[in-house]
């Protein structure tokens, strides 16, 4: 297989510092745009026609009803339910930790500041169904606005065959506490969360993973949404010394690569045996996986096996890349978890296959993509809350505090703000209206 093999400064140069060829992104920006513009001026009957365009059919009613709802569980088995359940019960207790509280602070009796943590209103998660069916994603965007405390959870998902949604996907919203699901993806949907349509509901906030073209989407309408971050393709990136299974490496690679063709696997490893292992082990194990073309394509085109000279070299390239992922295949390596400066979500050992994170152990898998880790975080209970400051002084507080206030607003020759200070504090103590 022709896996690209770099050594640490020719990753640097042709790897990490390849940027997205500029007139793809600039073409997926632009029909993003279009869109979006379409949805925004005609409302349902763009909607309607880019479904038509990118997903072959038009279901007739894009909210999926009660009765399609109930029908649902009849169609997934009990172990699926089971497992559903078990890997929800994991999400929750993670989550539930994440819950912060309402701060107040009472400085004496004559000031109390603090913040109030409260739910958003209500939030659109976008649960991705192009090319696989993602029940793990519905948990993971749902379990954390439920904990937060949000009233409205309204998921977009593509339509299988144009017409339902695979039944699995319903069980989970139920599992989840989706209020409502509308058989709508890709810009279209995002556009139509935004700026609403005769069906789809106006959001505040939307959260989830998807394609480039949704991630494009999700970017253009920042502002009159908000959002959670851009997360795209997936990406994983692994640390391994000769401690390691070839085998298991090359499974965790193509575990991520069967998601995109653009997905990024990468190998950072001081060990010229464990390359050619996992070189080979690839090439055996893609041979008989079912989306083998999909994989096969991304490891071609986004894949690399970097020799890199000691360890430590080996994490300054992987916190420069920033990765999604990233597993440390290491013996001992909880020691090595203070070596990681950048990197959505960390799977430490032998023993720890990514596959576990994304859909049961308990933290989220929806996690900043190509290099955003290094300034946002995964998703958390806390992309469902927003922090209203608040402060109370007393007359007596006010008036401790006037000579600084009206200091500084003289500096900045904003005398209308010292006077909101002055004005008060000329009332009489015992005037009720002070
Ligand atoms: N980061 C995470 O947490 C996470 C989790 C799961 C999946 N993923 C990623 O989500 C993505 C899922 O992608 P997907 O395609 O399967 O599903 P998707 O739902 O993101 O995209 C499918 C939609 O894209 C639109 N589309 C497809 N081709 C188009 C074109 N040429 N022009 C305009 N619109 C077009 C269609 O409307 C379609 O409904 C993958 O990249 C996967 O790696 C990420
Ligand atoms: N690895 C994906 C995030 O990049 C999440 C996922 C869902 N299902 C399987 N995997
Ligand atoms: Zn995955």
């Amino acid at each position: 297989m022709k896996i690209a093999v770099y050594q640490a400064q020719q990753f640097k140069n042709q790897f990490l510092n390849k940027r997205k060829s500029r007139s793809q992104a600039n073409h997926v920006t632009q029909v993003a745009q279009e869109v979006i513009d379409a949805v925004y001026n005609q409302g349902e009957k763009a909607l309607r026609s880019y479904i038509k365009q990118f997903d072959g059919s038009v279901p007739n009613e894009l909210l999926v009803s009660d009765q399609e709802r109930e029908r649902a569980w009849q169609q997934v088995s009990e172990r699926t339910v089971q497992a559903l359940q078990n890997a929800a019960e994991n999400i929750r207790t993670f989550h539930n930790k994440q819950l912060n509280q309402s701060k107040f602070m009472q400085h004496d009796e004559q000031i109390v500041s603090g913040q109030l943590f409260q739910p958003i209103d209500r939030v659109g998660i976008y649960v991705p169904g192009g090319t696989a069916c993602y029940p793990s994603s519905v948990l993971m965007n749902a379990i954390p606005a439920k904990i937060a405390g949000v009233a409205e959870i309204i998921m977009v998902t593509p339509a299988r065959d144009g017409q339902e949604i695979a039944p699995i996907l319903s069980v989970a919203a139920d599992i989840a506490g989706v209020t409502r699901i509308y058989k709508v993806g890709g810009i279209q949907a995002i556009a139509a969360l935004t700026y609403g349509t005769e069906s789809i509901p106006v959001v505040d906030k939307i959260v989830g993973p998807g394609n480039a073209y949704v991630a494009a989407a999700k970017a253009l309408v920042y502002g009159d949404v908000g959002i959670d971050m851009i997360a795209g393709p997936s990406e994983v990136a692994i640390i391994a010394d000769d401690s390691a299974n070839p085998k298991h490496v090359a499974a965790d690679l193509i575990a991520q690569a069967e998601h995109d063709v653009q997905a990024r696997t990468v190998l950072f490893t001081p060990s010229a045996q464990l390359i050619a292992a996992t070189k080979a082990e690839l090439a055996t194990q893609l041979e008989t996986l079912p989306r083998t073309s999909i994989a096969s394509e991304a490891i071609l085109t986004n894949g690399a096996l970097v020799q890199v000279s000691d360890l430590t070299e080996a994490f300054d390239l992987a916190n420069m890349l920033a990765p999604e992922h990233l597993e440390i295949q290491l013996d001992h390596a909880l020691s090595y978890l203070s070596h990681v400066k950048h990197a959505g979500s960390v799977f430490l050992g032998h023993y720890t296959p990514e596959s576990l994170g994304d859909y049961y152990a308990g933290p989220n898998h929806v996690l900043p993509t190509s290099g955003t880790a290094k300034f946002s975080s995964g998703l958390s209970v806390d992309d469902f809350m927003k922090k209203t400051t608040f402060l109370y002084y007393s007359q007596q507080a006010l008036a401790t505090a006037a000579k600084d206030i009206v200091t500084l607003a003289e500096e900045e020759q904003l005398s209308g703000h010292a006077r909101a200070v002055t004005k008060r504090l000329e009332v009489k103590k015992n005037d009720p209206s002070g």
